[in-house]
């Protein structure tokens, strides 16, 4: 199971939009780019380096990749003189390219750029250049995102400029509030300007800051664009699929493409599939709102049904399990009611044990003060519009719109990412009417499921894990199990997601744990 080969197809007709990055993805200015940032680097470290110690030139391939590939320009500077023990002024973006500050460096890689641009012209990628026209063709609006400022330059002097609806660039970042990659807001702004819902839309990056700024933004599916071996590390940032040039992937349009999706399996109808045999003991983990509990308007309604609790209960006694939740620990706990299972909220970031166990990401408690601020600018900020409701839990914060007016729904988007950007340190993702905070840091569900494998010794064969949820952030979860156990979505449309398998909703769920419970009780007797 889950050991096929990689879906290297595209089906038109479930995006809306594409978004490209540009070095790397469309053009082949990455190149240009890093010999002009060694160029910066040697000089000024050469200069700077005292008579008695060892030259350390600006290593081309790890330190382009890990300090400057994606980000901003003066951001490149700043992180790679940090790795080396440089601090200089930050000065002005109008400092001359001689100044001894991050802005006047940053400005003299430019001209370093833009004389190798000259020099040598703009190289694209012909099997990328050749898609965008499909996509296009195929009905797609198209954006291209970069953290360059010479992004429009580039498109021109490649002739490529008119294949895109929308361009947001290094400009943009440094007139506006946006961050910058892996910071979501670019590829949010894409969306914003194509008029199109994230999940609908597909993202290209080369860089791993570019794929987790595309997967933090809930893009339907990401594709990672592997020029540097390094495969593993796009996966990790989020891509959905990496390959090594977009010449590989499969366009399906027209009648095709606008074939429904396939609808994934009934978790009910394929029970013997899920569980053929006693050689795997399940270890069941649960998302809470939407899977165990109907959607409701108010937060505060979902309430547990009885007979599931009983269900649950029933479970504990038989095998592992844990609800995993994007709620407050102490509130998720409260609403199940048991005390014999594990817990985790806040999406992973805060997990408690039956017997008194108690683990918080301790990265994540740094970041409490910022989500307190954060906190504040919200409930301020936001009071006045009707049926918005922000809920506090430890390591996030939800802002509520279910019941709000469509109209007023932009004006929260907005102050919720102004919010952000105002907090540096939190990532701000989205759920099912629902604006999240949370600490900017590599944890999600999926993270935490892992963690608590290891914690509880299921990692090892003779372990079935499954995971049951409905949103988002679940897909977090999905993935973590992609090579060794088995995601099920509640879903009753055909989204694209990892997981396996489906159920309507949550009646279905509690059907699916009671046949689990029965299976197990006769394999026990
Ligand atoms: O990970 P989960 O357990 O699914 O938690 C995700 C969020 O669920 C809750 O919000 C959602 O459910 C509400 C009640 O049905 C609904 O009103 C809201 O629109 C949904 O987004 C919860 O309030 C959040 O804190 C969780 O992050």
């Amino acid at each position: 199971m889950n050991h096929t080969a990689p879906d290297k197809s595209l089906s038109a007709g479930d995006f809306d939009a594409a978004v490209f990055d540009l070095d790397g993805v469309i053009t082949r200015t990455a190149r240009l780019h890093a010999a002009a940032w060694k160029a910066l680097f040697d000089e000024y470290l050469k200069q700077h380096t005292p008579a008695d110690d060892t030259f350390q030139p600006f290593d081309i391939e790890s330190d382009y990749r890990r300090y400057v590939d994606g980000k901003p320009r003066y951001e490149g500077v700043r992180s790679f003189l940090e790795a080396r023990g440089i601090e200089l002024p930050y000065g002005s973006p109008h400092d001359a390219p001689d100044a001894e500050t991050v802005c006047g460096l940053g400005n003299r890689k430019n001209r370093l750029f833009l004389q190798r641009l000259e020099a040598g012209g703009v190289e694209v990628f012909d099997t990328s250049i050749e898609l965008i026209r499909a996509l296009r063709d195929a009905g797609l609006r198209t954006a291209v995102i970069s953290s360059s400022r010479n992004c429009q330059a580039v498109l021109e002097s490649a002739g490529i400029a008119d294949l895109f609806d929308v361009r947001i660039d290094g400009t943009d970042l440094q007139h506006s509030d946006l961050a910058g990659k892996p910071a979501p807001d670019m590829f949010l702004q894409a969306c914003r300007r194509l008029d199109c819902d994230p999940a609908r839309a597909i993202g290209f990056e080369d860089a791993v800051a570019g794929v987790q700024a595309a997967h933090a933004a809930g893009y339907g599916r990401v594709i990672g664009v592997n020029r540097d071996d390094q495969h593993q590390a796009l996966r990790e940032g989020g891509a959905d699929l990496v390959i090594a040039d977009l010449g590989e992937l499969r366009l399906a349009t027209g009648a095709e493409a606008t074939r429904p999706a396939r609808r994934l399996p009934s978790a009910l109808d394929c029970l013997d599939e899920i569980l053929p045999g006693n050689d795997r003991e399940p270890a069941l983990f649960l998302d809470y709102d939407g899977t165990l509990t109907p959607i409701v308007s108010r937060p505060e309604d979902a309430d547990l049904g009885e007979t599931l609790r009983l269900t649950l209960q029933r479970l504990t006694g038989l095998c592992k399990l844990a609800v995993i939740s994007g709620r407050d620990l102490d509130d998720v706990r409260e609403r199940v009611g048991l005390d014999t299972l594990w817990y985790a909220g806040s999406h992973g970031f805060d997990i408690a044990g039956p017997a008194g166990q108690h683990f918080q990401y301790q990265k994540g408690t740094d970041y409490l003060p910022i989500l307190d601020a954060a906190e504040r600018a919200l409930t301020a900020g936001l009071a006045d519009i009707p049926g918005c409701q922000i809920e506090r839990k430890r390591f996030s914060i939800a802002t509520h719109y279910r019941r709000v007016s469509e109209d007023a729904v932009p004006r929260i988007g907005q102050a919720v990412e102004a919010i952000r950007n105002a907090h540096p340190g939190l990532r701000l993702t989205q759920g099912k009417k629902i604006f999240e905070l949370q600490p900017d840091i590599d944890w999600d569900k999926g993270r935490a499921l892992r963690w608590m494998m290891r914690t509880l010794g299921l990692d090892r064969h003779g372990y079935l894990p499954l995971y049951i949820g409905d949103d988002v952030t679940d897909e977090d979860a999905f993935r973590a199990l992609k090579d060794d156990g088995i995601g099920i979505l509640v879903t009753q449309d055909n989204p694209s997601t990892h997981a396996d398998y489906r159920l309507d909703d949550p009646a279905a769920v509690e059907t699916l744990l009671n046949h689990i419970a029965e299976r197990l009780e006769r394999s026990a007797s």
